[in-house]
């Protein structure tokens, strides 16, 4: 692992790092802000998970999470959107497919199932990196995200549900098998087995199986990806089949963008704390 960069921030200290990947075979960034109290005694950690075309600095710079973090005592971890740099064909012809745009599943099929592993970078590579070399506890990690990484949120947690303690997502596709960015990235990650999609699937995930925690989802009613790309409804109705305990919140005016994460942002640090720092 090396350092790209660190600065005090909240008298913690927010950092960029790198590292080359075995679940992807490739180098990948990821950002860590540690707050202060890391410096006495490990704290429980937040992992975020960005949407199509950002990357691991998004969340840190847009977010305006480290002050709340600093007060709570809770470290954020950032990862990036998809592996980058390998050129595979199609990988760069459009923003909501392959660069930026990984899914956070693991591929099956080739090209892409050589390197586009997200789904196990995000659940044990990623983890065991911060927890070998971050003042962290390795009993109380929360995931959170937003758009597809807020999907990847609850996959991660759903199919997982001993690892991550407490979950929350910001505007999530909630059901990728019905909505044209999920049919994109599965029928070209996954093939066309539609039995193997739903093992990657929000809604489908729940609706078998509930998680123990309460997952809080904030969703903004101007979206203009409301209706055809995200479906929250798909999540809801997923929830009250399996019995999942679902705080799902719609906001009049706000819209897909970091404006809003940044207004929802308190409430979210806040709930995860309700559970990581019990
Ligand atoms: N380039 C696209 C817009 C891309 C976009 O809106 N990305 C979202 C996530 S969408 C779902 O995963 C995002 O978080 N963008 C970063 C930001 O700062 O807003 C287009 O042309 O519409």
């Amino acid at each position: 692992m090396d350092t790209l960069s660190e600065q005090r921030c909240f008298d913690g200290l927010q950092g960029r790092y790198t590292h080359t990947s075995t679940a992807t075979g490739t180098t990948m960034n990821f950002g860590v802000y540690q707050p202060p109290q890391a410096a006495r005694a490990p704290v429980a950690a937040l992992y975020y998970l960005a949407g199509l075309s950002c990357n691991d600095e998004t969340f840190m710079i847009k977010a305006g999470a480290q002050r709340l973090a600093a007060e709570l005592g809770l470290m954020l971890v950032t990862c990036d959107t998809s592996p980058r740099g390998l050129s595979l064909p199609g990988d760069s012809d459009h923003w909501d497919f392959g660069v930026g745009a990984g899914f956070y599943l693991d591929a099956t099929r080739a090209p892409w199932s050589a390197h586009y592993r997200m789904g196990r970078y995000i659940n044990d590579e990623l983890p065991a990196l911060i927890e070998a070399h971050f003042p962290v506890r390795r009993d109380r990690r929360g995931i959170c995200g937003h758009s597809m990484g807020g999907h990847g949120a609850l996959v991660t947690a759903l199919r997982d549900p001993q690892r991550w303690h407490s979950v929350s997502a910001f505007a999530p596709v909630c059901n990728p098998g019905n909505a044209p960015w999920g049919q994109k990235a599965f029928g070209n990650y996954l093939g066309e087995d539609r039995s193997a999609w739903a093992r990657w699937d929000a809604a489908e995930l729940m609706a078998a199986q509930a998680h123990p925690a309460e997952f809080l989802v904030d969703q903004g009613a101007a979206d203009k990806f409301l209706e055809r790309e995200l479906q929250p409804q798909a999540l809801q109705a997923a929830a009250t089949r399996s019995g999942q305990k679902l705080r799902l919140r719609m906001h009049a005016g706000y819209d897909h963008s970091y404006w809003f994460i940044q207004s929802f942002i308190a409430d979210h640090l806040a709930h995860h704390a309700s559970t990581l720092l019990a």
